[in-house]
Order: structure tokens, then sequence, then C-alpha cells
């Protein structure tokens, strides 16, 4: 099934948003900050990634720092640096997808990374995987106003999403420890594929701790990569699990 196929409805969006009043930011006394402007440093890493799509990773941004703010997606404290620590930080991973891969982003959250590959790369077809229903209303309108046609959501835990999906490469940031990301992510991949890891400086000490569930799914390497080295001053670690 293709990640269109997976698309929220408008019926989504006029679910009851339960939980969005006791997010951050949305009692009114926080005004959204404008969306930041991009340092010298970040349009060239930002030029580079998303190419001619440089436009839809902008309003992307701006979508962040309004309503995404607005709505609790994201700590108001972020804005300032959206641009490096969240979309060019997700961004990068681009570069260990392969070509017109089917990719799900489990937890996407305001979609780092999935939206953020969706952006840079039209050729992949890619599925965010979120359960918590407020945030999939605000990545549904984020998709639309885009107008992406290369992503669609669906409303799940990533456990609960196996068999409803296809795909070649997972996504997850910030979800889980990699111990339990195992379980949420890799049978997801129905025996072959690759999970792409988004971590920081505890990689090492997760996949120790993950070896032997990793040793149990039969995986084929764990390794810890770099990426976004030629563009970013702290590249990306990932952690690649390859099934
Ligand atoms: C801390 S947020 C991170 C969001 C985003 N990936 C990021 O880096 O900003 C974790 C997200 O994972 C989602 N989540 C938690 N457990 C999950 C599961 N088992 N399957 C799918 N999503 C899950 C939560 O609803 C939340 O949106």
């Amino acid at each position: 099934m293709s990640a269109r196929e997976h698309r929220a409805g408008a019926d989504a969006r006029q679910a009851a948003d339960a939980d969005v009043a006791a997010s951050p930011g949305v009692d009114g006394h926080d005004a959204a900050p404008a969306a930041p402007e991009l340092s010298d440093g970040e349009l060239r890493a930002a030029e580079e990634v998303f190419g001619d799509r440089l436009d839809l990773a902008r309003r992307y941004v701006e979508h962040l720092a309004t309503s995404g703010i607005e709505r609790g997606l994201i700590g108001p404290r972020e804005v300032p640096r959206l641009w490096t620590r969240h979309v060019l930080n997700c961004a990068v991973v681009q570069e260990l997808i392969p070509q017109g891969a089917r990719l799900a982003d489990v937890g996407s959250g305001a979609g780092l990374p999935g939206l953020c590959l969706a952006i840079a790369r039209p050729d992949l077809d890619i599925t965010l995987i979120e359960p918590l229903e407020r945030r999939v209303i605000w990545l549904d309108e984020v998709i639309e106003d885009l107008g992406l046609d290369n992503v669609g959501i669906l409303r799940s835990r990533g456990e609960q999403a196996v068999g409803q999906i296809d795909v070649d490469v997972v996504t997850a940031r910030a979800v889980s420890a990699l111990v339990g990301l195992v379980d949420i992510t890799l049978p997801l991949l129905r025996g072959t594929g690759q999970l792409l890891a988004l971590k920081g400086r505890t990689a090492e000490e997760e996949i120790q701790k993950a070896q032997k569930k990793l040793d149990r799914y039969g995986v084929r390497e764990a390794a810890i990569l770099q990426a976004g080295q030629e563009l970013l001053e702290e590249p990306t670690t990932v952690v690649r699990v390859v099934l």
C-alpha cells in the first residue's frame, strides 16, 4: 500500500483534540515566535540538502515555529535552533537512504525526521507512523499545505503497524532507547531492510545494551555512522541496523 493511501482524512482534523489543552504554549499567553532566519552556514547546508525544494523546507519551519509551538508539538525554546538541531540534523540522513526506497518514520512527532526526508527526497515513499491524534492532525495539515505527494500518515504505534505497510527503511528519532526501539521498528521490515536510528553520544552504549536482542533478530550489522559531515558543524549520529 502506498503512503498516499495512509493519509489521515479530513475527518481526523475535525476529531476531538483531547490532550492539546495540556500542551505548553497553548494557553494563550505564549505568542508563537517568528520562524528563524537561516545563518550563512545553515543556508549552505539547506541549499545542498533541499535543492530546489528549499522553499518547502522554509514553509515547514514556519509551521513548526507557529502552529507547531501553539499546539505543543515543539517547545518554544527550540525556535532559534529549528534549522540546525532539528530540520538539518534530520534531513542530512537522506544521504544514507537508497533511491526510491519505501520508508516508515516511527514516532514522527512534528515530522522529525520523516517530513524533512519527504521534502529533501521526492523519490522516497514515506509513511509517518504516529499514535497521538493531535500530532497526526497537525502533520496532515502541514502535508496538505506543502502539497507533498510522497508522504502519508498512519495513526498507530509502530508495533501495531506490522502488516499494514511494506517498507525498506525505518527511521526513528527520540522515540526509545535502542533496546526497546528494535521491538517497535524491526518487525516492520519483515525480515529485510534497515533501521536508521538518529542518536546522540549514547549510540555505542545503546548498541551494547541491545546486543543480545539484535542477535535474536538475526541482525547482520549494527554500526554507528555520521551523516552530514560535509555540511554540519555537528554531524548527525545514526545507528544503522541491517536485517
Ligand atoms: C519525543 S517524541 C519525538 C518526536 C520526533 N521523532 C522528534 O525527534 O522530534 C516521541 C514520539 O514518538 C511517539 N511514540 C512513542 N511510542 C511510540 C510507539 N511505540 N510507536 C510509534 N510512535 C511512538 C510519540 O507519540 C511521540 O510523538
